[in-house]
Parts: C-alpha cells; sequence; structure tokens
C-alpha cells in the first residue's frame, strides 16, 4: 500500500483493473484475483523491492564448493541477500523505481526458478506456503483496492511517506502506513 500510495498512476491502474473485472459484488474472492494480471504484477514488483525475508535463513555449506572464484569451505554460514539482489543495478533497469510493467515482457517468476527472484528462497529448503502467502496477499490487496479509495493525509506528499524497514528474520515497514 505504501509503494501504491507513492505511485498514484500504478494504485490507479490496478483499481481500475479490478473494479473493472469484479462487479456487483461485496468483496473479491480467489478465483476472482486469478485473473488479475496487472494486480499480480504489483505484487511481484513489491516482493523484488521488499521481500520480507531479506537474507532467506542462513545455510550452512555440507561441502567445498567453487563460486564465481570465490572458494568456499564446507561449513560455512551462507546468506543469500535477496534485499540486493532487487535491487541490483546489473539485473535491474532502473531498480529503485517501483515499475510492475517490467514484468510484461520479462518471463521472471518468483517461484525460485529464477535466481534473480526470490523472496520464497529456492530449492530443497524453499517457503513450502508460496501458493497460500500470495493467495493471501493478492486477494487482500485486491479487496482494498475493490471496496476503498485512497489518498494521503491532508498536506502529506508522496516523498514524505517513510519506507524504512525493520525487522530481523522477516522484515516490515517500521512505520506503519496511516
Ligand atoms: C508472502 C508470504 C511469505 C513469504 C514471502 C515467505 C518467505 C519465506 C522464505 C524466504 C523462506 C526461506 C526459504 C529459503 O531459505 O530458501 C521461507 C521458509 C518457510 N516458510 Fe515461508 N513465506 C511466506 C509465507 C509463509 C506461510 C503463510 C507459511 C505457513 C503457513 C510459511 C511457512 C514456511 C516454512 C515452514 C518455511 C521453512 C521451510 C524449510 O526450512 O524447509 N511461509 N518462507
Amino acid at each position: 500500500m505504501a509503494e501504491l500510495m507513492r505511485n498514484p498512476r500504478v494504485l490507479r491502474k490496478a483499481q481500475s483493473e479490478v473494479r473493472a473485472a469484479v462487479r456487483n459484488k461485496c468483496r473479491v474472492d480467489e478465483e476472482d484475483a486469478q485473473g488479475l494480471k496487472y494486480l499480480k504484477m504489483v505484487v511481484k514488483e513489491n516482493f523484488r523491492l521488499h521481500p520480507p525475508g531479506t537474507l532467506l535463513i542462513p545455510r550452512e555449506t555440507m561441502q567445498s564448493c567453487e563460486i564465481a572464484g570465490y572458494s568456499v569451505p564446507a561449513g560455512t554460514r551462507i546468506h543469500v541477500n535477496v534485499w540486493a539482489m532487487g535491487r541490483d543495478p546489473d539485473i535491474w533497469d532502473r531498480p529503485e523505481e517501483f515499475f510492475p510493467e517490467r514484468f510484461e515482457e520479462a518471463h521472471v517468476d518468483f517461484r525460485g526458478l529464477h535466481f534473480e527472484l526470490l523472496p520464497f528462497g529456492s530449492g530443497r529448503r524453499a517457503c513450502p506456503a508460496i501458493a497460500m502467502g500470495v493467495a493471501n496477499v493478492e486477494v487482500v490487496l485486491a479487496n482494498l483496492l475493490y471496496c476503498f479509495d485512497w489518498e494521503l493525509p491532508e498536506g502529506m506528499k508522496e516523498d514524505d511517506i517513510d519506507m524504512e524497514e525493520t525487522g530481523q528474520l522477516v522484515f516490515r515497514k517500521k512505520v506503519g502506513v496511516s
């Protein structure tokens, strides 16, 4: 929601999509949310910039190996910094910009097969609840946009929104959206 408040163009586009697709109902359900292509890109863009598990869960190498010219001994603790990967200019064009349309052409998924976007990790210890996690985010966001109109408090501008994050294993916005 904070990114949408900072990017009113994206907010309006996602809201128009959900309001055009779902008519004469009180709520958006899971089935309705499946068809919301733009909203899905908004969620994906959010996972790129704000992965809740910024360093995934620490791993330990079972045997020594070499990665990109670095030798990594057995028993080394590994952190995968998906937060930094999501903002790496060698991977993403204008990485700091919240621009869901970047996924229109790029077939990058977040289920662990495309290593540039790993909000749920990858491999046999990846998040087992991807479907449930994504469904929850998409359906709740769709309802927030379907049921309510959103605007910043009187006198506040987009750039005034504090986007600082805080956490330990799981990160969230430091200052709530209010
Ligand atoms: C948007 C929501 C969620 C996100 C972004 C997320 C992200 C993650 C990440 C990054 C990991 C570590 C993967 C790795 O190190 O490779 C993980 C592991 C895990 N997640 Fe999730 N998760 C979400 C929702 C959930 C939900 C709803 C549940 C349970 C109902 C869940 C259960 C677990 C469990 C049990 C593990 C540990 C798996 C293992 O070590 O084998 N997650 N999740």
